[in-house]
């Protein structure tokens, strides 16, 4: 019997899903599949219920949401043997665009069912894990005023998007070294990224994979709003590396130090993240997860 849990977002994307295990049981022969459905309840419950599957001994967990959702679910998993389903019913859904899992339910399912395997890797920011980002500066910006909005649309991104465009020169105070080497002064953006997709089919780092063991690394120093302005074209377009200012490579690890500011404010896979640590170590976990696909 394969035991099937499903951890469920209720509140991802537009909050419409309704799955159920009535609604589920419809897809799954009772005969063969054992299926469990628990809803989290707040921010941080599906890594409780995932760890709860886990120790049920669940053959296969399912994340359904958006990113937040998978990274819960996501974290509980690695280094373990038991693979992570997705259902992508969240907003933005980068992991599972990047890993082609369609976002037609049903689609999704089916690809649970086929239950092909691989590994992919994992990246991970001083005791957080995370799967497709992780970035400072205005991606930053940008999801901590998303997360005020409350809504988890498109039109309310834009809308964050505009207000953080607005307010992002005028209150700033952060001085960040990376790997020793080099220091910005209010950096525009420091991003780091295993996948090559952001989430809405838009793209910082095209040209990074889940599978090649390196984090793609986008730095941009501080820009006046004209450059901020034309960078976002250029990210639109695909080719952020375009605007001079921007420098890409890619690597096992980065060191960032915070010399001036109280904290480092990031978003690690969508998520708003406060780090009141002065040094964060960014790292890749290489094929530390087995994902269906
Ligand atoms: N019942 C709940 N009420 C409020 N927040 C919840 C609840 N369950 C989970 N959350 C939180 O909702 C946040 C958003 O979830 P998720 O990222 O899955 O959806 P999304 O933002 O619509 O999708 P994406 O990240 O792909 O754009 C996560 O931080 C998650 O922890």
């Amino acid at each position: 019997m394969i035991s099937i849990h499903f951890i469920v977002n209720p509140i991802a994307g537009t909050g419409n899903h309704g799955f159920s295990e009535t609604f589920l049981q419809d897809y799954f022969d009772e005969s063969q599949y054992k299926l469990t459905v628990k809803c989290s309840s707040y921010k941080g419950h599906a890594i409780d219920l995932t760890k709860e599957s886990v120790n049920q001994k669940a053959t296969i967990i399912v994340a359904c949401g958006g990113d937040g959702t998978i990274n819960e679910v996501a974290s509980t998993l690695v280094n373990t043997n038991i693979p992570l389903g997705i259902i992508p019913v969240g907003s933005g859904n980068g992991l599972a665009s990047n890993l082609k899992i369609p976002q037609n339910v049903k689609k999704a399912i089916e690809v649970i069912k086929n239950n092909h395997q691989t590994k992919i890797d994992v990246g991970c920011v001083n005791e957080h894990y995370f799967f497709s980002n992780v970035g400072f500066g205005f991606s930053a910006s940008v999801i901590k005023n998303y997360e005020h909005l409350q809504k988890r649309t498109l039109y309310y991104y834009i809308k964050a998007s505009i207000k953080s465009y607005k307010e992002f020169n005028k209150k700033r105070n952060i001085e960040i070294e990376i790997n020793e080497l080099e220091s910005f002064a209010n950096p525009f953006l420091i991003f780091i990224s295993n996948t090559n997709e952001l989430g809405y089919h838009v793209s910082l780092t095209p040209k990074a994979s889940l599978q090649d063991g390196l984090l793609d690394v986008l730095i941009v120093p501080n820009l006046n709003n004209a450059k901020m302005l034309l960078f976002g074209i250029f990210m639109l377009l695909k080719k952020p590396k375009t605007l001079k200012e921007a420098r890409c490579f890619q690597t096992k690890a980065i060191k960032l130090q915070r010399n001036q500011g109280d904290y480092f404010e990031a978003q690690l896979d969508g998520e708003f993240l406060k780090i009141q640590e002065s040094s964060i170590e960014i790292s890749i976990n290489e094929q530390a997860l087995i994902i269906i696909v």
